[in-house]
């Protein structure tokens, strides 16, 4: 696992630096497609419900969800993902020194993992904030499960508009094995833009 501390030293930089952390090539190609295809196969299996929407507006989002722990059947790969950052989200004490985020950071706890599904023909989620009433997640992080992605073709970015840079956004294509993290909080309000291919996503929130 030597090879998740080097992560966990830019993942504490980039969150410190920018509040955003992209990490490719995270679980390496087998693992990567080992996912995909139990992600895949747990949606055709009809695991996945559909996203309560919040509010009456029913078009906020069109996802659908389901949550792991890593223990089912077909998830051993997806544990050993919820291992891998679990790892990383615990090691931030070690690299904290000289960054702000480790002295108000002291991570307490998790949520399952939660595998999303946008099923294309424009599947969505509109402009929000993951936490943006002190729920407790401080740290989102999302990985990406979808091959030969081309987000001019199909859609489906993250887009994040930081607070800290107020005229800039970030966009990111959830390309396969793409790893990323984010303050869940007002600092980053975020969208998943309209999807016209299904796109699969991991997110596991930590809590401080
Ligand atoms: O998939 C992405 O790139 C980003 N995804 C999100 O921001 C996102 N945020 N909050 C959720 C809450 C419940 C179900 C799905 C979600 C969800 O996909
Ligand atoms: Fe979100």
């Amino acid at each position: 696992m030597e090879w998740l501390i080097d992560i966990c030293q830019c993942v504490v930089r980039d969150l410190d630096k920018y509040g955003i952390c992209v990490v490719d090539n995270f679980m390496g190609k087998e693992r990567a497609e080992s996912i995909h295809r139990s992600v895949v196969s747990m949606y055709h299996s009809g695991v996945f419900v559909e996203g309560e929407t919040v509010g009456l507006k029913s078009n906020v989002r069109s996802d659908k969800i389901t949550w792991v722990d890593g223990s089912e059947n077909n998830c051993v790969h997806i544990a050993f993902l919820i291992a891998a950052v679990d790892t990383i989200i615990m090691n931030f004490m070690r690299f904290k020194k000289g960054a702000q985020l480790g002295s108000q950071l002291n991570i307490g706890g998790r949520t399952k993992a939660m595998i999303s599904c946008y099923p294309g023909n424009g599947s969505h989620y509109v402009k929000h904030v993951d936490n943006p009433n002190q729920d407790g997640r401080c740290i989102t992080t999302t990985y990406y499960v979808n091959k030969d992605w081309d987000a001019k073709e199909t859609g489906g970015l993250l887009r994040i508009f930081p607070q800290t840079w107020s005229n800039k956004v970030v966009d990111i294509e959830p390309i396969l094995d793409r790893m990323v993290f984010f303050w869940s909080d007002r600092r980053n309000p975020h969208e998943v833009q309209p999807s016209f291919r299904t796109r699969y996503a991991i997110t596991i929130w930590y809590f401080d």
